[in-house]
């Protein structure tokens, strides 16, 4: 296998082979293969979209109304309690009665439940904005922290405090939810307060700007979106495929659900009348040969600060839509850079023909498959004496991944973090254990004592959990993955997987924020027509 030239960025030493044929120019219209005849593409592109629609459905990408109800229940639960505790803080705040009576809280549900494009293992995330006189550190994480604790349905809570954006997680009836805080200069906030209106905004202070930022981010998306039903389709697609393809999960270096999102909303406002078929397609095409780092921006003219163009983490700037229009914090490395493009070259190798007689979907969704690639691994073994300590451990060291990533790349080259987690069951104690693929011959040159010393020292310092557990570093080769590790590859792979942990920002301090992964839907999808057509076949598939 032959390292192709990439577009751009040629002062960065290609780490990884990309698998498929040089990058030729970009098409300057749409891949059009049909030109003698208009009626077939289209023909073409109407079944793709169809069996891409039943791929969906057979892949439980739309969860069931009854778990939709449940979310809206959990949701409608989740004002009340606001509700109620607005009252409670106005009261201890000594507010004359009839402002008592009068003033209100609320919820704003953004994230991938807010753009319906959840799963059934998503989180939600929801945002309580709360009026002038709440404060964030006594009447949100201690008054809100403690109605939400006797709660029956309340479980696994905790307070992330430090971050730059404060949120408290917990469990609501069996959903994970991630609940940050935001104070607007107002006695009542509306039910749907209008986040976008100046009038509200006025004089929030910084912490709530950027809790807000999410819900903008969404509202704006979607006021961007030509076809919104079309958008979310595709984006669930996307997140399984990134998933599938392991390229998904901002703390590992991939990309997260709000760079997927604005990508995907990019293709749609250009392709407003596009199939589902042709904004994948147009998805690959666009991203697959995109001169990066030019930012990827929703508005045209959006300025870009001077911070964000000098910062070398940023290999592919994703700028949130609404003001002031700053990069989506990421942590792609060079490493992680090339495998995503080299996914975005294999997707666009697999889509761009629609003759293929032999196409299906699931090639373009079927699991990156590690132990074909890499002949050996970095096993990284996280675990605590106890299983309610895991959690906020391995999400901890997550948060730091970027380090030894970069330890990693200065040592090796390339190393390819992926994003599963595995469980060794032959450990007594719980655990948590990664596999990152290193290229052939390179570990050799690793010095993995000092590799695990220095991470040790990172991870060392910061934990707002109870007492650290422990963390191992190790080589190992395909063979000694463990079974479960080996067979998943060939099948389906990310299904009924461990979720990830996500930043939604870090602070300088470590602080983290996390979230689950989670792929899936909540509208669309009416009757799906039977898989009818042929497939499709790539020799240059992973
Ligand atoms: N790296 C980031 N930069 C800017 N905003 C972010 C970032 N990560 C998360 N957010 C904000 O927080 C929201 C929720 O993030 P979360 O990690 O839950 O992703 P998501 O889009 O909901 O996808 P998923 O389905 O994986 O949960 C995002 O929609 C975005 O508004
Ligand atoms: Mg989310
Ligand atoms: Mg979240």
């Amino acid at each position: 296998m032959e390292f192709e030239s990439l577009p751009s960025f040629s002062s960065i030493p290609p780490p990884f082979p990309i698998i498929g044929p040089p990058f030729p120019p970009p098409p300057s219209a749409v891949f059009h293969p049909f030109h003698h005849n208009p009626s077939l593409f289209f023909m073409m592109d109407d079944q793709r979209s169809m069996s891409l629609l039943q791929f969906m459905a057979d892949e439980g990408l739309v969860p069931s109304p009854e778990e939709e109800e449940k979310r809206k229940n959990v949701i409608h639960k989740l004002k009340q309690i606001i509700s109620l505790w607005i009252k409670k803080v106005a009261c201890q705040h000594r507010l004359p009665k009839h402002l008592v009576a009068v003033t209100s809280a609320t919820i704003l549900t953004y994230g991938s439940y807010g753009l319906g494009v959840h799963s059934s293992e998503s989180d939600i995330d929801a945002l309580c904005v709360a009026p002038f006189f709440a404060t964030l550190a006594e009447d949100f994480f201690v008054v809100l922290n403690d109605i939400l604790t006797r709660r029956t349905e309340v479980s696994e809570i905790h307070c992330v405090k430090s971050a730059k954006v404060p949120l408290m997680r917990f469990k609501f009836d069996g959903i994970s939810i991630d609940l940050p805080f935001a104070q607007l200069k107002v006695l009542y906030v509306p039910e749907n307060v209008d986040v976008l209106d100046p009038f509200f905004m006025r004089n929030i202070d910084d912490t709530s700007w950027k809790s807000l930022s999410g819900v903008r981010a969404n509202k704006q998306i979607l006021q961007l979106v030509p076809n919104i039903e079309n958008f979310q389709a595709m984006l669930r697609c996307l997140k399984l495929w990134a998933k599938r393809r392991g390229v998904y999960g901002t703390l590992l270096g991939y990309l997260g659900g709000i760079h997927l999102t604005i990508l995907a909303a990019y293709v749609c406002q250009r392709y407003p009348d596009a199939t589902l078929n042709s904004l994948i397609m147009n998805f690959f095409r666009t991203f697959a040969f995109w001169p990066w780092p030019t930012p990827v921006m929703l508005h045209e003219g959006m300025f870009l600060r001077p911070v964000d163009v000098v910062e070398t983490r940023f290999f592919m700037p994703i700028l949130l839509p609404h003001s002031p229009h700053v990069c989506c914090h990421s942590n792609i490395t060079k490493s992680t850079f090339y495998r995503i493009r080299a996914e975005l070259l294999r997707g666009h190798n697999m889509t761009r023909d629609l003759s293929k007689p032999d196409f299906i979907w699931d090639y373009v969704f079927e699991a990156f498959p590690y132990l074909k690639r890499y002949p050996e691994f970095v096993k990284i073994y996280l675990s605590t004496p106890n299983q309610n300590e895991l959690g906020d451990w391995v999400g901890w060291v997550k948060s730091r991944f970027r380090s030894l990533l970069l330890i990693l790349e200065g040592m090796q080259g390339f190393c390819d973090p992926n994003p599963t987690e595995y469980v060794d069951k032959e450990k007594a104690e719980p655990n948590v254990v990664f596999y990152w693929g290193l290229l052939p011959g390179k570990s050799n040159s690793m010095d993995k004592v000092l590799v695990e010393g220095e991470f040790m020292k990172i991870i060392g310092n910061g934990f707002e959990g109870g007492s650290p557990g422990r963390m191992e570093l190790s080589i190992v080769s395909a063979s000694q993955l463990p079974k479960n590790a080996q067979t998943e590859e060939g099948e389906g792979a990310s299904k009924g997987r461990k979720t990830c942990w996500k930043p939604i920002d870090n602070d300088e301090k470590g602080n983290m924020v996390c979230s689950q992964p989670q792929l899936l839907p909540h509208c669309l999808i009416g009757n799906v027509p039977p898989n009818g057509e042929a497939a499709e076949c790539l020799s240059s598939s992973g």
